[in-house]
């Protein structure tokens, strides 16, 4: 079977920090249906690449594509508007407005093009119903009513997933979203993933290692700048060279 065409298509990104080389010509892609996760020592450059695919930071060279659409000379707001779908290490739900209230925004930004006139979402009767299904994907329509101020942080990253979700992005960088959940917290999490990968692809950066290996459909390693290896989980932890300079343990 011929290979789908990638999503989202990395090519030569590169970024320098006066002489230091953050980003080396990364190639890099995700294909429908898949999580494709980015792992890498500190300092070796995923935060920098991620903050380049989304546009917070202008590349010194290279291409993004996304759906074929060369998107590195946008704003990060046109990005997000051509389908690029983000959540942060810091959760970024509105802390005084109720589970529902922030998926009904999540909601209406995605009618309107995307958080425009926010506050009058809350009020809106009409995005009641796709808010509740947003949260009903995510295990919080029980929690609807809940400011989110009052919700567990594996909560929070849920809600925060569901409205990255109910964005409809073609596809969505994670940026360690298992962080801080502990272990209760990161089964759920991956079983919420799992299931939301076949609509919206998404490119994982995680250091929590057992959801990589659990979730990944493939995963590069960056090292200084460059992917030093790619290929599945069982590839991966097969890799002396991995071991070498990832784990250290070579
Ligand atoms: N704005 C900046 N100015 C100068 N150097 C930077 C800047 N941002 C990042 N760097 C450097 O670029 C390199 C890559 O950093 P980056 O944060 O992308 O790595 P990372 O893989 O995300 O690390 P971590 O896993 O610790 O978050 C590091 O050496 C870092 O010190």
């Amino acid at each position: 079977m011929a290979e789908a065409a990638p999503v989202l298509e990395v090519s030569g990104l590169s970024k320098r920090f006066g002489a230091l080389i953050a980003t080396d010509a990364v190639d890099l892609d995700i294909r429908p249906g898949e999580i494709h996760a980015l792992i890498g020592p500190n300092g070796a450059g995923k935060s920098t690449l991620v903050a380049q695919i989304a546009g917070q930071l202008a590349q010194d060279a290279g291409e993004i594509r996304l759906a074929g659409q060369e998107i590195s000379g946008l704003s990060v707001a046109a990005r997000a508007r051509a389908g690029l779908g983000r959540t942060f290490q810091v959760t970024s739900v509105a802390l005084e407005l109720s589970a529902l209230g922030n998926a009904m925004l999540a909601v209406q930004a995605r009618a309107s093009g995307l958080w425009g006139f926010w506050r009058r979402a809350a009020a809106d009767r009409r995005l009641i119903e796709p808010a509740m299904a947003a949260l009903a994907r995510f295990d919080l329509d029980g929690r609807a009513q809940v400011p989110a101020a009052a919700l567990s942080h594996g909560e929070r990253r849920q809600l925060e997933l569901a409205m990255a979700a109910a964005l409809a992005p073609r596809v969505l960088l994670l940026d360690e979203p298992m962080a801080g959940l502990g272990a209760g917290g990161v089964g759920p999490l991956s079983d919420i993933l799992e299931g939301l990968k076949a609509e919206t692809p998404m490119l994982l950066i995680e250091h929590d290692m057992d959801a990589v290996f659990r979730l990944a459909d493939r995963i590069s390693v960056l090292a200084e700048g460059r992917i030093v290896f790619a290929g599945s989980a069982a590839e991966v932890q097969a890799s002396a060279l991995v071991r070498e300079i990832y784990l250290g343990t070579a």
